[in-house]
């Protein structure tokens, strides 16, 4: 026997997601309106209208999706080079992570301060990382699952990053360090490199 499942009506566009400002950065948190029967549940990623009207300019071009074994592990710092910078969307679809963005961009008012957020399966909340912004994460579960919506293809001769203990950021992370690759190891330090980190901001 099949059963109806009620209708949700026809809600307006807007509150299908809600959109926070994180500190004064550009980046947002992103809870959409979970849909739920007795199936499980059901929501939008990305609304083209629910963005513009939101002042987001952002049309996702590639999907990218993770798989991390282990709680502890460290996937970043990355970050795409101009002229491709690589604005994303980003959801934890099973297990936690300890999000982290950094604003690489000079001159900006949060430059080069993290901002860290917890994303969950259980949450649905999603983070939009503007262009110009390093994003990370360290798993708090084991068996994680990370989505993303990509604003720019992946151009590998921009792909960048820096280390996870790279002085001129100082990111805290939570959890004992499981594992990190050995190329995101190698990054060189921010000092010197990337502009706005001047060799002597250690
Ligand atoms: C990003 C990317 C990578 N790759 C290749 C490059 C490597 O051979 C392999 C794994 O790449 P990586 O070790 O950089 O994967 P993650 O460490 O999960 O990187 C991602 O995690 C951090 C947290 C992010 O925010 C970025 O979206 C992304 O950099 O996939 C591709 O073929 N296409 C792509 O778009």
């Amino acid at each position: 026997m099949v059963s109806a499942l009620a209708g949700t009506g026809d809600a307006p566009p807007s509150s299908e997601m809600t959109i926070h400002a994180i500190g004064n950065t550009d980046a947002r948190l992103i809870s959409p309106r979970v849909h739920r029967d007795g199936r499980g549940a059901f929501a939008r990623s990305w609304s083209a209208d629910i963005f513009s009207a939101a002042g987001i300019d952002f049309t996702p071009v590639q999907g990218n999706v993770s798989f991390t074994r282990r709680r502890g592990v460290i996937r970043g710092m990355h970050f795409q080079r101009d002229p491709w910078p690589d604005a994303k969307i980003v959801r934890c679809s099973m297990g936690r992570i300890w999000d982290v963005i950094v604003d690489l961009r000079p001159g900006s008012e949060q430059f080069g301060q993290p901002q860290v957020r917890e994303l969950s399966c259980e949450s649905w909340v999603m983070l939009y990382v503007p262009p110009g912004f390093a994003h990370g994460f360290q798993t708090l579960t084991d068996h994680v699952i990370v989505e993303y919506l990509m604003g720019e293809r992946y151009v590998p001769s921009a792909y960048d990053g820096f280390r996870y203990d790279d002085p001129a950021v100082a990111v805290r992370w939570p959890e004992p360090i499981s594992s990190i690759s050995a190329s995101d190891l190698k990054w060189a330090p921010l000092a010197g490199r990337v502009s706005g980190f001047g060799s002597n901001d250690q």
